[in-house]
């Protein structure tokens, strides 16, 4: 029979006599618990009263808030409660919260990742960052490389905790028979090539030429300058596109566009971004805007958007290099 590590025992090891890691192990094990909950209610759904309908109210980010969401909120937050943050930022909250004393951590999280999959019996998830408080900086302003470790949960099929602690990525499944988090994939890595991508197609009119043209290479398949046939996948979860991602490569794009509050795309930087690409870094993929790496971008606001591309670093590369080009066409042609 395979002994499998389990997410406490990892967590523990990492944590040590160190207080920040213990701290952190606190928080990623809480956010494990919160989890197991959620995955029960989900799995539930109308039969626990979550039916993904509208509660009339909405997010700071405008974003109409579903039940599960609030709900999702709520039971992370109950979590927390006794691990030693210092500053509390969810998507659902306005602004963080803070403490006077006792900080070590912030953490900023996404309760519910891919709301409008929730009617439909669709994958969502549940995302976080943890970052070391730092004394007499206004907490949420450091760039995401400061992060000490980011995860997310899927509610798919399985509920899978991936994370990382700063040292490669690790996958763990939910066996429901025990109520634990068992590791399944260690030193997770992310191909450097791929023949998938992620975009909403439904935007593409709205699309900068670096990001229409990464597409129109990857439609013309063998016949074009990629010179080979791309898949393409859309599940409308940042953690379902990781996932497959991680499992077997591909680039993920959520870039801005020329709608009307679109100009930074839809992702917000502080608990949405920032995990991704530490996650995907850590797993030897990269993540940029398509001008700036992820990692180096500090925030300015709790719920900034940013524009995000991510997965298999070699069509990153492309992107960025579109991106580069535009650029330098745009500076030749306004002089
Ligand atoms: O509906 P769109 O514009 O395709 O956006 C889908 C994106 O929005 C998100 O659902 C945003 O997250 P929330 O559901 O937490 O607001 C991402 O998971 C997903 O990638
Ligand atoms: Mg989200
Ligand atoms: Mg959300």
């Amino acid at each position: 029979m395979t002994v499998r590590t389990d997410l406490f025992q990892h967590t523990a090891d990492f944590a040590g006599q160190d207080p920040l890691r213990q701290a952190t192990a606190a928080a990623v094990d809480a956010f494990a618990k919160a989890s197991i909950a959620i995955s029960e209610l989900i799995g539930r759904g109308a039969l626990a009263g979550i039916t993904g309908a509208t509660q009339g109210s909405e997010n700071a980010d405008g974003d109409v808030q579903k039940d599960l969401d609030v709900r999702a909120d709520e039971m992370v937050r109950a979590a927390l409660k006794d691990v030693a943050w210092g500053a509390l930022a969810s998507e659902e909250a306005e602004t963080a919260d803070i403490r006077d004393s006792g900080g070590i951590i912030d953490i900023a999280y996404d309760p519910l990742d891919g709301s409008s999959n929730i009617e439909t019996n669709m994958t969502v998830g549940t995302i976080f960052s943890i970052m070391p408080s730092v004394a007499g900086k206004v907490p949420f302003t450091s760039p995401g490389s400061a992060q000490v470790a980011a995860g997310f949960v899927v509610y798919g099929p399985q509920t899978s905790l991936v994370l990382t602690l700063g040292h490669g990525v690790d996958i763990f499944t939910l066996d429901r028979a025990s109520g634990r988090y068992q590791r399944i994939r260690s030193d997770v890595q992310i191909s450097a090539d791929c023949a998938e991508f992620a975009i909403n197609a439904s935007n593409q009119r709205h699309w900068e030429a670096p990001v229409r043209d990464f597409v129109e290479q990857c439609l013309a398949g063998k016949d074009g300058a990629k010179a080979k046939n791309f898949n393409m996948r859309w599940i409308a979860a940042l953690v379902a596109e990781a996932y497959r991602i991680l499992v077997r490569g591909g680039v993920f794009l959520y870039p801005g566009d020329a709608r009307k509050g679109y100009s930074d795309g839809r992702l917000r930087l502080v608990y949405e971004a920032h995990p991704m690409a530490f996650i995907v870094e850590q797993a030897g993929g990269a993540a940029t805007t398509g001008r700036r790496r992820i990692l180096d971008v500090a925030p300015t606001a709790i719920h900034q958007r940013i524009p995000l591309i991510m997965g298999s670093k070699n069509e990153v590369a492309c992107l960025e290099a579109l991106h580069l080009d535009a650029d330098g066409a745009s500076v030749q042609a306004a002089e």
